[in-house]
């Protein structure tokens, strides 16, 4: 019998419902600056490229000059760093289903675009890093996602074949690019219909995934 894949996961929308303490970070900039904060339905759209990606969004929406975009990411990056964890919370059953298919011998990886110490800070907050034997995030390589690199990364470093799980639009085109199956978590932050992207399965509640990477384990 062949070794069984590696499942290699997307962060914010798939393991974390994040959203608020992005929102958080992004808003007490605003105030700082003398804006209006944004609505939640409005920063939840701008999430899924990286933080500068993100910041930048923010920024057009308020009408902040663009040549301030290293000192406002910055200083984003860091407040949010600090407060990670203060409203996040991990999706249900995601504990158990990472246990799960790591008793069952899948190594476990992770690959998102949140930048490396805010990712290391919200995993060890919500114990969830001690799952992950390789990371790669959003500032660990000059390419993110959808760029494939960063999911090859993470699946050499693995040492095995992959299955990557996602919430995105930008997770199923790295996927796509990296030439791996992806497996789409249906309740996260998708920003297009769901028939505009390519997925080998699709999930709601984290209890379904160790059966549905069975399934997909056999054609890897
Ligand atoms: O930080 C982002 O923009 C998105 O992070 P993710 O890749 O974990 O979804
Ligand atoms: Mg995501």
């Amino acid at each position: 019998m062949s070794a069984l894949p590696s499942v290699i996961f997307d962060l914010d929308g798939t393991l974390l419902d994040s959203l608020p303490d992005i929102q958080a970070a992004v808003n007490r900039m605003l105030v700082a600056e003398g804006l209006e904060p944004l609505s939640a339905a409005t920063v939840r759209g701008f999430i899924g490229d990286g933080l500068p990606v993100l910041v930048s969004r923010v920024m057009a929406a308020r009408g902040i000059d663009a040549s301030r975009l290293g000192e406002l990411s910055a200083r984003v990056g860091a407040d949010y760093t600090a407060h990670a964890a203060d409203q996040t919370v991990v999706f249900p059953g995601v504990i158990g289903a990472l246990s799960q298919l790591r008793e069952l011998g899948h190594p476990l990886g992770l690959c998102t675009n949140k930048p490396y110490n805010a990712t290391v800070a919200v995993l060890k907050a919500l114990s969830l890093f001690d799952f992950f034997s390789s990371i790669i995030a959003g500032d660990s390589l000059p390419q993110r996602k959808p760029a494939p690199e960063p999911l090859h990364a993470v699946r050499d470093a693995l040492g095995r074949s992959g299955i990557f799980v996602g919430d995105s639009e930008v997770d199923a085109a790295t996927a796509g690019a990296a030439q791996m199956p992806f497996v789409l978590f249906a309740d996260g932050f998708l920003r297009v219909p769901k028939s505009e992207i390519t997925f080998n399965a699709e999930f709601e509640h984290f209890d379904a995934l160790p059966g549905i990477i069975a399934q997909l384990s056999r054609l890897v």
